[in-house]
């Protein structure tokens, strides 16, 4: 792809009527020649030489060491009203703070990546934000630095006098200005370190909440005050109706993994996090959505939750980076135990800096996880296992292990597919492929993260014929090797349209672009979109500019989800119960429509 340079679309206004925001021998096991199934020893894929080309580092050696040309060609899209323009290549023209630029420094941050060039000054001039980047392009960060740099001049006024920025009480009740909420426990509490890290010295508490973990001691937090409140929906919910925390005061709100949160299972607790439990309006607080992944139906619920919102994608949303090589294997199930144990045999020699490659085994179900994980150790693999079943303290337990190489496999279900940013993952098995051609996008994302290069192995077996299609149309978009099988079953898949991915995805195509542009038009549009004030009408698209040629092929999602969707009754297109194995539970959820709560979530 060629390079090109992003031209700002409204460079003479930039400004906003809201004040608020400016501004170890563990692959030493057992061998068993006559165990290694005949498609293996018949295949030109020598996973030892990936493995040869991989980069693997040092523990928190992300920092600062980013490939930022692994960035450079992706496109840019955004759209939106008003759009401020990006900074170019220091976080030094950025805004922010001087306290929270001493600390960038201080993680050695030297410029920004692409997603924060353009997130870091719309958030900063208070706007609205619906933003899509690939996994381990720096997201955290660019929702992170505007609202602890927002807060820190807030506290500036509010220390002359123009300002009231209650943290606390003092009867037990907490007033977090900033509540960023994630899907699971593990990721609440990276972002909670992360954030603190960016906050250092600068006077303002950040305090996180998940469940699973006693709530004393994160009430104790709380009660001491807190600016950043990072959270898991679950335990949030929790405290609110304990009256231990109020959201009357939050300023801003981030939604990571946004698309996950808005999705079945989650929703309704987002739901009556932000809209039932007296947080400010839109309009009235500063509302962030990340992720990689952006499913048009799932754009749509959002904007509930925005107004007058900018939409912005670097990369193709819901694509996958040309950083992860990609290998898709026929495996049929009875094999993949063998499979899969040559492949780690085959992952030899000591590594760079004498440590391990990790590597993440993804599987559907918990039971699946513990299995495979028993099998594992019982051949001599130093493996460990974490899913949404194990206690907390287990779970923290099997990934420092895994972290720290001590036991370099490690078996997870999808609770560990989103946001985790392990340093040294250098291969991703996706020993069983999932459902949903996001999920594989978040799966795989667990490695070549922050310009590193990354291996993904998927074993695809005549059960995941319903996501070849998905999975040919992203394998093709990251520039990666088809097999023609894999093409086969796509085409047969298309035929006979079972896939209900295809409803989602409009046939293979990906959400990619901000819905408000795509959108048919009907004779109700503004009813259509609800009652959120957005002030939207698709009938007018919105301003948008593309740093470099989207193919012209690429027109978006067709769409077909239901109109039901953005009513209080929520329709998976194409999913029911059934199609759900394993242990997927479904629950009647309180607003009429049932949900369903895959495996290893919280
Ligand atoms: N500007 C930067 N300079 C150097 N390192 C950075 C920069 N921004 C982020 N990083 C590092 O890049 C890594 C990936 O960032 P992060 O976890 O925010 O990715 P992400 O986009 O949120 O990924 P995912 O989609 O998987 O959640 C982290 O280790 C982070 O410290």
């Amino acid at each position: 792809m060629s390079q090109s340079r992003y031209v700002p679309p409204h460079r003479g206004n930039t400004s906003f009527a809201r004040p608020r925001g400016r501004g170890n021998g563990g692959f030493g096991g057992r061998w068993f020649p006559d165990q290694v199934s005949p498609s293996f020893r018949n295949d030109n894929f020598d996973i030892s030489e990936k493995f040869d080309e991989l980069e693997v580092i040092g523990e928190g050696e992300n920092s600062g060491v980013i490939n930022f040309d692994a960035y450079e060609s992706v496109p840019v899209e955004v759209s939106g009203n008003n759009v401020p323009p990006p900074v170019n290549n220091s976080f030094g023209e950025t805004e922010l703070e001087e306290g929270l630029k001493r600390n960038i420094e201080r993680c050695k941050y030297v410029k920004p990546t692409p997603i924060q060039r353009h997130a870091i000054p719309i958030a900063s001039a208070g706007r609205d934000l619906m933003a899509c980047a690939q996994t381990g392009s720096g997201k955290t960060a660019a929702f992170c630095f505007p609202i602890i740099s927002g807060i820190l001049s807030l506290k500036a006024r509010s220390s002359s006098g123009l300002y009231s920025l209650p943290r606390g009480d003092g009867g037990g009740v907490a007033y977090p200005t900033a509540l960023i909420l994630a899907p699971t426990r593990e990721l609440s509490s990276q972002i909670h370190d992360e954030a603190k890290k960016f906050a250092f010295q600068t006077g303002l508490k950040v305090v996180v909440c998940y469940g699973g973990a006693p709530a004393g001691h994160q009430l104790r937090n709380l009660e001491r005050g807190v600016d950043i409140l990072v959270a898991t929906p679950g335990r949030l919910v929790d405290f609110i109706e304990r009256e231990r925390v109020s959201l009357s005061k939050i300023q801003y709100l981030a939604l990571d993994e946004a698309d996950r949160m808005l999705d079945m299972g989650f929703e309704r607790q987002i739901r009556k996090i932000v809209q039932q439990m007296n947080m400010p309006p839109p309009g009235s607080r500063q509302t962030l959505l990340f992720s990689a992944t952006f499913p048009t139906d799932i754009q749509k619920l959002a904007a509930d939750f925005l107004t007058d919102y900018i939409f912005l994608s670097v990369g193709r949303v819901g694509s996958s980076t040309e950083l992860i090589q990609q290998k898709v294997e026929l495996v049929e199930d009875t094999d993949k135990r063998n499979y899969l144990m040559n492949l780690l045999h085959s992952q030899r020699g000591p590594g760079v800096n004498g440590k391990k490659p990790l590597t993440l085994v993804f599987v559907e179900t918990k039971r699946g996880a513990d299995n495979l994980h028993f099998w594992l150790s019982r051949n001599g693999f130093a493996a460990t296992a974490i899913h949404g079943d194990k206690v907390q303290m287990e779970r923290e337990r099997a990934l420092r292990s895994f972290k720290s190489g001590d036991t370099p496999v490690l078996v997870a279900t999808d609770v560990a597919s989103r946001g985790l940013d392990i340093p040294h993952v250098a291969h991703v098995i996706n020993f069983d492929l999932p459902r949903d051609i996001d999920d594989y996008v978040h799966r795989i994302g667990r490695t070549g993260r922050a310009g590193k290069s990354g291996l993904a192995t998927a074993f695809f077996s005549h059960q995941n014929i319903p996501i070849a299609k998905a999975l040919v149309a992203l394998l093709q978009e990251a520039k990666q090797e088809v097999p023609t099988w894999l093409r086969d079953y796509a085409q047969s898949s298309s035929q006979s349209d079972h896939s209900h991915r295809s409803h989602r995805y409009g046939g293979g195509k990906y959400g990619g672009r901000d819905f408000r542009n795509f959108t048919e038009p009907k004779a109700d549009n503004n009813s259509y979109f609800g009652t959120n004030g957005n002030g939207y009408h698709a009938m007018e698209p919105y301003n948008t500019v593309t740093s470099h040629g989207i193919p012209s092929s690429f027109t978006g999602s067709s769409d077909n989800f239901s109109n039901a969707a953005f009513g209080g009754s929520y329709h998976y297109a194409g999913a029911n119960t059934e199609s759900y194995g394993g242990d997927h539970k479904v629950e009647g959820g309180a607003l009429g429509y049932a949900s369903v709560v895959p495996s290893g979530w919280d």
